[in-house]
């Protein structure tokens, strides 16, 4: 200890030196007084200034809780933590049921010392991170995918570990490429992604793993397929297309979709990911045999998506006008999963179906448009 003080004491005169108060240096200081980086005794080694109590609730903080999973995930969470256990956190202002329906606070995962501040004055016990760039709006902007998605991440990693915090991060089908086995993707394979989303889920996966063995982290990761939820829209996705035909099915009886017909993915309905996603947070830590499971539910193609929704508006008209790129990420992608250790692990099992999800999804989205339409 009294040579990483001295290390840190270097450090804090560097910082205060005339010549240099530049970024660098401010997360030079951060990583010599506190990262993980400082210790050198093993996998042993304890950060846990808080640790958490099984008898305890948790008390949750959710990044970028404004997304298409996070306001129906602290609903879930919330339920059985009860309200005020549960923050969620974003950079967009949230809309005034949010804002009233529990607590919010503003957070940007690349303020370190702002998210830091928040853990430590809320008693932070379980991180769920995310934020992130999806893969569309990612090839749209590298850097700032880059950003959030990476940099972002080494803020959670380092906060999650210092403070003894069970930490959730999810994966994705985007984390495998084009020389992945796609029907259907184990949990170990290659994973070559050719965007710079899978690029940054695949580090986040080795990163959560190795600070998992490096430092005790409490690591935990789900690769979700495509999600699909009726009171929430996603947020720049290949997999957006399995949301939209519903909102258009409804209002307009009319769908263009971006993939060919054939273009098979995994997807699952929100609910089943959300439940995932606390089951996973609460299995005992001897049920987990891996830090990082693949989770299945459905496998369809826009073809069979839209028969499904036509046996219930059957005048739905379905045209294709192909997105190259959206196009050329989905050919890469699992077209199944196979997600048999996240069942035999911790007794994962998906509820929905197509036909209760079509059934499902159209039920909200008409009951809503109805409501929209009487006031
Ligand atoms: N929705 C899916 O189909 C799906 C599938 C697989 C994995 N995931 C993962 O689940 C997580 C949540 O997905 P989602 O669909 O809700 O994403 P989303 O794109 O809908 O929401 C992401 C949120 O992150 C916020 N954000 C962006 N930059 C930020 C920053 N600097 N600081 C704090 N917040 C920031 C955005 O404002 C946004 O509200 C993501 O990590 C995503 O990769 C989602
Ligand atoms: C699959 C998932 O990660 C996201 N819905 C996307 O398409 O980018």
């Amino acid at each position: 200890m009294p040579v990483i003080r001295a290390l840190s004491n270097v450090a804090k005169q560097a910082l205060l030196a005339p010549a240099c108060g530049c970024q660098p240096l401010t997360v030079a200081i951060r990583n010599i007084s506190f990262s993980p980086r400082q210790v050198t005794s093993g996998s042993d080694a304890s950060f846990h200034s808080v640790s958490f109590s099984e008898t305890d609730h948790p008390k949750v903080l959710i990044t970028g809780g404004l997304g298409q999973l996070g306001v129906g995930l602290a609903k879930l969470l919330r339920k059985r933590f009860g309200k005020n256990n549960v923050i969620l956190s974003d950079i967009r202002k949230p809309p005034s049921n949010v804002f009233h329906s529990g607590p919010f606070i503003y957070s940007d995962i690349l303020d370190y010392k702002n998210l830091r501040e928040i853990v430590v004055n809320n008693r932070i016990t379980w991180l769920v991170h995310y934020s992130a760039l999806l893969s569309a709006v990612g090839e749209a902007n590298v850097a700032l995918a880059r950003a959030v998605n990476i940099t972002g991440l080494h803020n959670i990693l380092d906060i999650a570990a210092e403070h003894g915090l069970r930490l959730f991060v999810p994966s994705t089908i985007g984390a495998f490429g084009p020389t992945s086995p796609r029907n259907p993707t184990p949990d170990l394979c290659v994973q070559r992604p050719r965007t710079i989303y899978g690029v940054s889920k695949v580090h986040a996966e080795l990163m959560g793993e190795y600070y998992h063995h490096r430092y005790g982290l409490d690591f935990r990761c789900l690769r979700y397929p495509g999600i699909i939820s009726a009171d929430s829209q996603p947020g720049g996705g290949t997999t957006d297309y399995a949301v939209q035909i519903f909102h258009d099915a409804v209002k307009t009886g009319k769908f263009e979709c971006n993939l060919k017909p054939d273009t098979r993915l995994p997807m699952m309905y929100i609910d089943d990911c959300l439940r995932a996603t606390l089951e996973v947070m609460e299995a005992p830590v001897e049920s987990l045999s891996m830090r990082t499971y693949n989770i299945n539910a459905l496998s369809f193609t826009p073809e069979e998506l839209a028969n499904e929704v036509q046996k219930q508006l059957p005048d739905l008209q379905v045209t294709y006008e192909i997105d190259s790129v959206r196009q050329a990420i989905a050919d890469s992608w699992p077209m199944n999963f196979d997600d048999s250790n996240a069942r035999n692990d911790w007794g994962w099992k998906h509820d929905y179906d197509l036909p209760e999800l079509v059934q499902t999804m159209l039920n909200f989205i008409g009951s809503d448009s109805r409501i929209a339409q009487a006031n």
